[in-house]
């Protein structure tokens, strides 16, 4: 089969930038035409226009989204985003993802992804509410326990959640715990949930600097974005003795070489509406000198894009773990090879929310629910089992982390694809 090779050119088109590494993948694997066709194209792809009544008394039409790229090993599962910048193409990018990461943990889900394009930073509790009801019944249809499972991404949390159960338990007649996951724990949720992405790119952070015979207590990190997945990487990473030297949200980036106290960090962008605008404790530098510090880890957890052939050969970092999906276009992948840096890619390095959604979702069917510790001990061990796998398979076909953990995915969802036939 004739597949492209990574270019080194710009892509802007998200899913284009992961399409260029399934191919490489691909082509490793020697994957059949008519599997590779099967796997790039999304099952389901639904587009929503939801009438809002806003609080000045207009009605806003609002564009949502929810693609389901690939149901081979069970319920599509996926976050849904609330951001201006959502469009069908990184909808189906975010989907695509979804879809290798369950396969890298080995959980038992294919790939989806929603989203909604809108600025939830500007809109009243009320309007969220509306507009997330109005979007849960519109794909009341696509949602499901045992059909497709959505969860928390970027600018939903924990209340957009316990809306879209109500809305679909209303919608369907009986309670539905079981249709979303990363919900409060008085609804059916799983300890852990709120912490577990930000724990997992701890976790492979820890794999990957022991595998660079780096200590924590020696090593510095500077972590992009400030959000669930930024600030809890930043504080378990600090637990590890890794020293945060600066921390980032759209205000922009905050640097202390002496160490950011990360707690403190933390209570300040809470009691300042979520804003880590004024932090005093640190020098003010912008989003872009915090990529290319002299640090030894660096975390993108915010958005896409943010490290590519403009900025990579300026990266500094022996190690990048990559907490946001995407933020390495793949036109800086070649750069970073060669300069050496490691890379632990966003579909193994943060699947720890999904590893955690995904006990939820078997706390919810069974009605029994775990302990902290219980649910910290499994997605711990499933972590490390999937950086081992994607290491050693890094080693056997000489690729980078990114690339190998595409062949672990693809390779597992393309051998199910020819067990379950049918075609
Ligand atoms: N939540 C989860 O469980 C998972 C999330 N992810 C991925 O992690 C990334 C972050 O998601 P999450 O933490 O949930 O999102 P949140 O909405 O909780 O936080 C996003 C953070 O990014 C910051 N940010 C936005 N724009 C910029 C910018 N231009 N420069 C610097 N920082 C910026 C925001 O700042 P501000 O608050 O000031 O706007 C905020 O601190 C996304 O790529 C998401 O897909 C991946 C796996 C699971
Ligand atoms: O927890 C989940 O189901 C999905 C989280 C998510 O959207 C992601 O991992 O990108």
């Amino acid at each position: 089969m004739e597949v492209k090779e990574s270019q080194l050119v710009e892509h802007s088109n998200p899913f284009e930038s992961m399409m260029s590494r399934f191919d490489v993948a691909a082509k490793i694997l020697g994957l059949d035409e008519d599997t590779y066709n099967m796997l790039k194209s999304p099952v389901k792809a639904v587009m929503v226009n939801v009438p809002v009544t806003m609080d000045n008394g207009r009605t806003q039409v609002f564009e949502g989204y929810r693609v389901i790229h690939n149901n081979y090993l069970g319920p599509s599962k996926g976050g849904i985003r609330y951001a201006m910048d959502v469009c069908l193409d990184e909808v189906k990018a975010l989907a695509a993802w979804m879809t290798w990461k369950c396969a890298v943990v080995n959980i038992p889900f294919g790939g989806a992804k929603g989203g909604i394009k809108c600025d939830p930073r500007i809109m009243s509790k009320g309007e969220l509410e509306r507009l997330t009801r109005a979007y849960t019944s519109a794909l009341s249809d696509v949602f499901g326990p045992e059909k497709d499972i959505p969860a928390p991404d970027m600018g939903t949390g924990q209340q957009e959640m316990a809306w879209l159960v109500d809305e679909f338990s209303k919608i369907k007649g009986y309670a539905n715990a079981g249709v979303v996951t990363g919900k409060p724990l008085v609804l059916g949720g799983s300890r852990g949930r709120v912490e577990a992405t930000g724990r997992g790119v701890m976790v492979t952070c820890r794999a990957a600097l022991n595998k660079l015979r780096i200590n924590p207590a020696n090593a510095t990190a500077a972590v992009q974005g400030f959000g669930n997945v930024g600030s809890i990487s930043a504080k378990l990473l600090e637990t590890q003795g890794i020293k945060i030297i600066a921390i980032s949200d759209v205000s922009g980036a905050y640097y202390n070489k002496e160490g950011i106290n990360v707690s403190e960090a933390i209570a300040y962008s809470q009691a300042n509406r979520n804003s880590l605008d004024g932090y005093r404790n640190a020098e003010k530098i912008t989003n872009e000198e915090l990529l290319t510090l002299d640090v030894d880890v660096l975390v993108p957890a915010a958005l896409q894009d943010q490290i590519t052939k403009h900025n990579a050969h300026k990266i500094r970092a022996k190690l990048i773990v990559e907490g946001a999906n995407g933020p390495t276009s793949a036109n800086a992948d070649d750069i970073l090879n060669s300069k050496g840096i490691i890379v632990v890619p966003d579909i193994l390095a943060n699947a720890g929310g999904v590893t955690v959604s995904y006990f939820e979702w078997v706390q919810n069917r069974m009605g029994y629910f775990w302990t902290e510790e219980r649910v910290n001990r499994r997605a711990d061990r499933t972590m490390k089992e999937a950086f081992e796998q994607v290491y050693q398979a890094s080693l056997k076909f000489n690729v980078n982390m990114r690339i190998a953990a595409y062949i672990v995915a693809i390779d597992k969802v393309a051998s199910t694809r020819k067990l379950l036939g049918g075609y």
